[in-house]
């Protein structure tokens, strides 16, 4: 058996094809959103990340913000920045990049961006709502990978209902908040999520329908512990150096011989990382058309 790819790229474009139409309907109502973001700090990936923000952005008319600090900001002079792009109404979502530097409390900065402004839906405020399930229909923003992750399956034909899907990862960006999202009614999933404090991880992955792995380790999830048929989400992301070239690639964290016992499985790069990005445009677009009332 080879895989069918799971094609994050395509479906991503799909997604920002539906959303520059919907923001041309947002203008013609004299609404443009626009995402700020802030970048705290010069790592070459975030910097990458926050740069594709922007480029999205150009893409589908949604006007950007942009505040670069450095790596040596203070949690005072950061929050200050938070504020500003609270009140300014230009910005109608932003995003706050992660990871931040560790002398800096990400908690506190996440908890202060305005719940109605948070891009990512990392807030308590979003998050307990989802938990909660009153974020349906969508009234919140939501996280952006794990929806990323439900769209990109859904949009390849595969149903979810019933099936046991196993993540493993419990960071805030994927694992926290994906349960919340795989179990609602109207996906039906039933979730195992698993981490690094849990014994034999290779034997809840055998008994997996799904895998949606977020670990970050390379070459975590082999095709001895993937069962026949099943769909692989690679979500993890590791910096590493190719032997062959000697430079600096990022590698997921599913092996290449996954491919030859699942049916469906995510290319990374190519897979989840543009759905993030194209989740990210959604939510704006979402949030931009709840403060106007408009349908979308
Ligand atoms: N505030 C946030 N910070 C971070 C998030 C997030 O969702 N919100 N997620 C990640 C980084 N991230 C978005 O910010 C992100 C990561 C990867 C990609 C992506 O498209 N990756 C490409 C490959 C990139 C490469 O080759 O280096 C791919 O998968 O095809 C998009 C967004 C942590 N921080």
């Amino acid at each position: 058996m080879t895989a069918q790819i799971l094609d994050g790229k395509a479906t991503a474009s799909e997604i920002k094809a539906e959303l520059t139409l919907r923001v041309d309907r947002l203008r013609e109502h004299g609404v443009v959103p626009g995402l700020g973001t802030i970048l705290v700090g010069d790592d070459p990936g975030s910097q990458w990340y926050v740069a594709g923000k922007h480029r999205d952005c150009a893409e589908v008319g949604i006007a950007s913000i942009r505040r670069d600090l450095p790596a040596t900001i203070s949690q005072a002079e950061l929050e200050a920045v938070v504020e500003e792009l609270n009140d300014d109404p230009s910005c109608t979502g932003f995003i706050v990049q992660l990871p931040l530097p560790p002398h800096i409390d990400t908690d506190a900065i996440l908890e202060l961006v305005d719940p109605a402004k948070d891009a990512d839906g990392l807030h308590p405020t979003n998050l307990g709502r989802l938990v909660l399930n009153l974020s349906r229909p969508i009234t919140t923003p939501l996280p952006c990978t794990p929806r990323g992750v439900i769209e990109l399956i859904r949009r390849h034909g595969i149903d979810l209902e019933g099936k046991h899907v196993v993540v493993i990862g419990r960071g805030v960006t994927v694992g926290r908040a994906i349960g919340s999202l795989l179990t609602r009614r109207d996906v039906n999933a039933t979730v195992t999520l698993t981490h690094t404090g849990t014994v034999d991880l290779d034997a809840h992955l055998r008994l997996a329908d799904v895998i949606v792995s977020a670990a970050g380790v390379p070459d975590l999830v082999t095709a001895d512990n993937v069962k026949p048929g099943a769909v692989v989400l690679d979500v993890g992301v590791s910096r590493v150096i190719d032997p062959d070239t000697g430079k600096s690639r990022v590698a997921g964290d599913v092996a290449a011989d996954v491919a030859e016992v699942a049916s469906w499985i995510s290319p990374n790069p190519g897979g989840v990382g543009p759905m993030t990005r194209a989740l990210l445009l959604q939510n704006v677009v979402e949030s931009a058309e709840r403060a106007l009332e408009v349908a979308p």
